[in-house]
């Protein structure tokens, strides 16, 4: 297929590099020759209908298909120009420390709010209390969650809302200082008001890490993103900024999707 996705260049740094990427599930082949850069400090945003690869090209950034055997990346994944993330060297752990993830459902631990995000230090052999409660204070901050837990933060996290369990998980996730997040539709599982300060979250959140997320909905990729690609079939069909991939689309298949005609 000639694919056509060639919007008004980015002109942002690029954070991410992906080159030539394939994937396998055994002999399924869900990723098909990607080459896609991901801006520093932005919000990008992977749309397209159900089954056609976002999640697959997701969770090859912290090489998550790793914990599963007959699964094969092709290709290259360029983090700061320097280290290809998928180069046999490297190890998967080091990856996941630079790029942490956020899933679609909330998934604390059964241990207290403070324990939670203490999590993301300790695995990083991380004891010194003084400057723990100093990041762990920062990430639910930022993740605006610190003025409702912070006189309860040695209660289960099971206490907490559907919502609040969300930005805890985003607190988890940021807490070590990664480069990137990625989103796996963290918000499918919440309610409107949980997800509107989850939304607005991310434009706070841009400034300090590079954001990938994956969405079902269209109004959300439209409110939150600055650059969307719309893949297709385990293709790239297309990527730019956000407001040229809902207003001028350069491909059918893209336009279909976004006028609600396929997908
Ligand atoms: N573990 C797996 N083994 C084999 N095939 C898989 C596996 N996981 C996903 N697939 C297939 O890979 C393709 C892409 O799936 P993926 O979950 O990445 O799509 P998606 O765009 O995220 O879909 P959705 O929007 O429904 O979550 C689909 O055809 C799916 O059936």
């Amino acid at each position: 297929m000639v694919i056509n996705n060639s919007h008004e260049q980015i002109t942002s740094i690029p954070k991410a590099e992906v080159a030539d990427l394939d994937f396998y599930y055994g002999s399924f082949h869900a990723l098909k020759g990607i080459n896609m850069t991901l801006p520093e400090h932005s919000v990008t945003a992977l749309i397209g209908p159900s089954g056609c690869g976002k999640t697959t090209f997701l969770r090859c950034f912290n090489r998550m298909h790793d914990l599963y055997p007959g699964n094969r990346y092709e290709g290259s994944i360029w983090l700061d120009k320097d280290t290809n993330i998928l180069g046999r060297k490297v190890d998967p752990i080091e990856v996941r420390m630079r790029i942490s993830m956020v899933f679609q459902r909330p998934n604390p631990f059964p241990k207290s709010i403070y324990e939670n995000v203490a999590y993301g230090l300790r695995v990083r052999g991380e004891n010194n209390r003084r400057l723990m409660d100093e990041k762990i204070e920062d990430a639910l901050r930022v993740s605006a969650l610190w003025d409702e837990v912070k006189d309860r933060l040695n209660e289960s996290a099971y206490n907490l809302s559907g919502g609040q369990q969300q930005r805890l998980c985003i607190a988890r996730a940021l807490v070590a200082d990664p480069e990137i997040v990625l989103f796996d539709e963290p918000t499918s599982a919440l309610d409107p008001i949980a997800t509107a300060s989850i939304e607005e979250l991310m434009s706070t959140l841009k400034d300090r890490v590079t954001i990938l997320i994956v969405t079902h909905s269209m109004q959300q990729a439209a409110r939150i993103s600055d650059h969307t690609a719309f893949m297709y079939l385990g293709e790239l069909i297309e990527f730019g900024r956000t407001k040229d991939v809902f207003n001028k689309p350069l491909n059918q298949q893209t336009e279909d999707y976004i006028s609600g005609r396929i997908g």
